[in-house]
This record gives structure tokens, C-alpha cells and sequence, in this order.
């Protein structure tokens, strides 16, 4: 077969390393025995090989910035590669749907609940969950210790997304040192994800099997099978009394779902394991997502002391009472916070996984050649994001970059949120989360990095970028004024 595959294969035109045209094992070598490292050695493989590689037997990456449109771009009906999509034990949530048609119907249905009116309404409680972060945090300042940002950016985000989506609290922020079984669930699940991914049996097993039979032979799992049962706890008295809905502070997905509304009406009937699905997905979309691009952030603005300064100078003008709260509104009229986000997200990449697509229904003209239909192609957003043609000397953190006359040309280069019909349902809430949080931390608090090192914001590739080693610490204290 890898004979066949070298020399009789519709891609064996393209260059490439010949163990990737031959066996899907060079990338199970890089994705499992290197820890994630795939979207590193990509970079070297395009140095090496040109602007199109054949990554994989079927599989072709491209690297010039302008194939992105045409891969994930709006109009474009390429479907998501189900071997990838099924690693996450989601099947049944928006995110691992491959139909074009159930897809644009279940977005719809969801779509309103994270629309800008609907994140407008519950920015009080956004702001509310980010004040409670700032107490958290100022209870530092009277220790030596320093705070572990990484754990207390991911917990606010996890905090933020539980309760916009269920109306519960995560309770992260009050667990000493922001470390809580949520977060360690996640960091103990995300790396089976290469395994499932290659091993698709495992996964089945794994999850197939009787709970305790699952945690014993492998413990990673432990922390699937426990969000499940968590978030599925709240489902079951959903079903058994839809009255208790009455009983929370604002309207949670399962509201939005279970309320017949135009949206909804063709839909199959709700199951208990659509809304288990969903919900898993929501809250892990929503969580590390926003968390890891806050300490990118925190990360390079005490880093540059120019850069800091510039935005305590643009927030103090526009914030100059810092008792009170200036709102979403007024922040996302600050021309360097916003350029201090962008900045952020490019440098945070968002998701790292090049994400995978199917070619189809018919062939298609990628980057200025036909791909024929059935190939899977990707187009990794740190490759974008590190292209020194469209961002000189990508490495430097740089938010006047997207200040220059010319910036509103670099905006279709940030694909943190990707693009098109399976672009990110949550963008708004995740812009919004950004400013308030960011604003809001850099106005009331005055941090001072411990030992800050590259190495704190360094990550591996399991789809979001996981962080080994010394999480990204600062100490605390309140601002002057
Ligand atoms: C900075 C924060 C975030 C970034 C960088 C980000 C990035 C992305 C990206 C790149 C995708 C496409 C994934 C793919 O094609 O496989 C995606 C999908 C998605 N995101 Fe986000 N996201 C963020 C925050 C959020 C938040 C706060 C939510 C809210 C719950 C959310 C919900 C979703 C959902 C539901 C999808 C699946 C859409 C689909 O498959 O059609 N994301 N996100």
C-alpha cells in the first residue's frame, strides 16, 4: 500500500517527506512521541519543501496566507475531517457535525444565544465574575507569594462560560491558588486526544466501558467521564422538572434550546445526549480558549515597558475613576486596547491544530491548483500568524503594527477565530471577556512578573495550545489611582 500511495497516488506530485506520502504514522510520530509537535515541524517541512507539502498519505498543507480564504473562507463547503473531530467524545455537538445542512441549522439555533445583544445583556455578570478575579487576586498582596496567571486567566474564563451557558458557578475562583478539579479534568483529558485520534478503539473503549472499569485503565479519563457526569446531573433534573429552569438568575442554553423558537422547530427531537454533548463543548470551547490568550497578554505587556505604559495612558483617559466600570462599549473604543488584543490573539494563535478539511463536493482550486475532491487540506493558524510578509518580524510583540494606516488590511490575516461556515460561534463573547478582562486587570492592578521566562508561554499542540512546566506567575498589587 505505501508503494502504491508513493507512486500511483492522485497527490504524489507534491513534495513532501516520503514517510508522510507512505504511512499516517509520521504524523501519529509527531502528534503522540513528540508530544504535540506537529505545528512546529510544520514550519520546518514548508521551509524545506515549498508553499504545498503532502503531510499525509491524503493530506496536503498549504502555507501562503492567501490559500486560507479558499480553504476555510466563506462560499467554501469543505467538511470537517471526522477522525479528527470525533477525538473529543462531543459527538453529538455542534462541533463534530459534518452535514452542511444540520450544521447551518444547529448554528442558527445556537447562534442567537451568543449574538451581540444577547452578550450585551449579560455583560453586568461578565463584569461581575472578572471583579470577583481582582479580589481574588488582591488577596496576594499582603503575601510574598507571587499568583499563578495561567491557572487564574483559565479560571475566569471557565467561571465566565459556566455561568453564561448553565447559570452555575465552576467555583474556580474561590479554590485556593485557582487550582480546581475542573481545570486538572481538562489538563489530565487533552492529552489522550492524539491517542483517541490514532487509536480511534481506545476511545471507544475507553468511553464505552462501565465508569469504574475506564478510570482504572487509564486515569486521564477519569476526568472526561467526571465532567460528564457533572454536567449530566444538571440535564437529568432539566428533563425530570423543565419548571426548575424557573429557578436560575438569566436564561441558560438549555433555555434557549428547550423553548420552541422558529430555529428550532425543524430540529430532531432533544435528546439527553445532544445537550450533554453541547454543553461539554461550550464550556471547553469557551474556557482555555479566552484564559490562554489572557496570559499571551499579561505575559508580553509586562514584558514591554512601552507597551504597558501606552495602556495604562489609553485606559486611565477613558477610565479615569477606577471604582467605577466604563462598560464594553466605551472599551472597544480604545484604539491601542484593541490593538493590544489583536496583538494578543496573534500571538496566542487560538486554536494550533492546522484544522482539517475534506475537499467536496467537488474538486477545488486551492492557492492556484485543483485539488481534487476527497483530500483532506489544512492550513495552520501559527503558520498565518508567523508569516513575516504580512507581520515583519512575527516573534516581536508589536500592537502598533495594527495601528498603522494600513492595519485594516492585516485584519483578514488574524485567524484566531478561523473563518467562514465553521468560523467560531463564540467570537463575540470571547471579544468581549477580552476587553473586560484585559481593561480591567491592567486598570486595578499593578503586576510585576515573577521570573518571567518564554518558556511560561511556550505550549504544545493538542488542539489548544497545552502548557508543560512553570506556569506564567506575577505578584500583585492594587494600582495608585
Ligand atoms: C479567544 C477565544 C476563542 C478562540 C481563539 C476560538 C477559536 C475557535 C476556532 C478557531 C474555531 C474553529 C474550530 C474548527 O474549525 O475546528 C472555533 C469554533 C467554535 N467556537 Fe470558538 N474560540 C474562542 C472562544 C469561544 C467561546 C468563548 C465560545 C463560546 C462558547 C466558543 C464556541 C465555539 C463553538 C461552538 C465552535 C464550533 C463551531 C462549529 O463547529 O461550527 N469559542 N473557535
Amino acid at each position: 500500500q505505501g508503494f502504491k500511495r508513493l507512486y500511483h497516488h492522485r497527490l504524489s506530485q507534491y513534495p513532501g517527506p516520503r514517510l508522510a506520502a507512505a504511512t499516517l504514522w509520521y504524523k501519529a510520530y509527531f502528534d503522540i512521541i513528540k508530544d504535540g509537535g506537529w505545528a512546529e515541524h510544520l514550519q520546518s517541512l514548508h521551509d524545506q519543501y515549498g508553499p504545498i507539502v503532502r503531510v499525509a498519505p491524503n493530506e496536503l498543507h498549504f502555507s501562503d496566507p492567501n490559500s486560507y480564504n479558499d480553504i476555510y473562507g466563506m462560499g467554501t463547503r469543505h467538511t470537517k475531517q471526522p477522525e479528527m473531530y470525533s477525538c473529543f467524545a462531543t459527538d453529538q455537538s455542534v462541533f463534530a457535525m459534518f452535514d452542511h445542512h444540520e450544521v447551518s441549522q444547529r448554528r442558527n439555533l445556537i447562534g442567537p444565544f451568543f449574538s451581540r445583544r444577547a452578550i450585551l445583556n449579560l455583560e453586568k455578570t461578565i463584569q461581575n465574575k472578572i471583579d470577583i478575579l481582582v479580589a481574588s487576586l488582591l488577596e496576594y498582596q499582603h503575601s510574598k507569594k507571587s499568583a499563578n496567571l495561567d491557572l487564574a486567566f483559565r479560571s475566569i474564563s471557565l467561571e465566565i462560560i459556566t455561568s453564561y451557558c448553565f447559570a452555575q458557578s465552576s467555583k474556580a475562583l474561590e479554590s485556593p491558588d485557582f487550582k480546581n478539579d475542573i481545570l486538572t479534568a481538562m489538563d489530565l483529558t487533552l492529552p489522550m486526544i492524539w491517542v483517541f485520534k490514532h487509536f480511534p478503539i481506545i476511545r471507544k473503549v475507553l468511553l464505552g466501558v462501565p465508569e469504574c472499569f475506564a478510570s482504572v485503565l487509564r486515569p486521564s479519563t477519569k476526568g472526561i467521564l467526571e465532567q460528564r457526569k457533572q454536567m449530566g446531573a444538571q440535564i437529568d433534573d432539566i428533563l425530570k422538572d423543565p419548571t426548575s429552569l424557573g429557578n436560575v438568575d438569566h436564561e441558560t442554553i438549555y433555555h434557549h434550546f428547550l423553548t420552541p423558537q422558529p430555529e428550532n422547530q425543524r430540529l430532531p427531537p432533544i435528546t439527553r445526549e445532544w445537550l450533554l454533548d453541547e454543553g461539554l463543548y461550550l464550556r471547553f470551547a469557551g474556557s482555555d480558549t479566552v484564559g490562554n490568550v489572557c496570559t499571551v497578554a499579561t505575559y508580553h505587556i509586562l514584558a514591554n515597558k512601552h507597551v504597558h505604559l501606552q495602556l495604562l495612558s489609553a485606559l486611565t483617559e477613558v477610565w479615569p475613576d477606577k471604582e467605577s466600570h466604563p462598560g464594553l462599549e466605551t472599551l472597544e473604543k480604545v484604539p491601542y486596547l484593541t490593538a493590544v488584543i489583536k496583538e494578543s490573539l496573534r500571538m496566542a494563535h487560538g486554536i494550533v491544530t492546522p484544522l482539517p478539511r475534506v475537499v467536496g463536493p467537488t474538486d477545488a482550486e486551492i492557492s492556484g491548483i485543483v485539488v481534487p475532491a476527497g483530500t483532506i487540506v489544512s492550513m495552520g493558524a501559527t503558520v498565518v500568524h508567523r508569516n513575516p510578509d504580512i507581520f515583519p518580524e512575527p516573534e516581536v510583540f508589536n500592537p502598533e503594527r495594527w495601528l498603522k494606516a494600513d492595519a485594516n488590511e492585516l485584519d483578514k490575516y488574524l485567524v484566531s477565530f478561523s473563518k467562514g461556515p465553521r468560523s467560531c460561534l463564540g467570537i463575540n463573547l470571547a471579544w468581549c471577556e477580552l476587553y473586560l478582562i484585559i481593561a480591567t486587570i491592567f486598570r486595578k492592578l499593578d503586576l510585576t512578573a515573577d521570573r518571567p521566562s518564554l518558556s511560561d508561554i511556550s505550549f504544545r499542540e493538542y488542539f489548544v495550545p497545552l502548557h508543560r512546566g512553570r506556569h506564567f506567575h506575577a505578584f500583585v498589587q492594587p494600582t495608585a489611582a
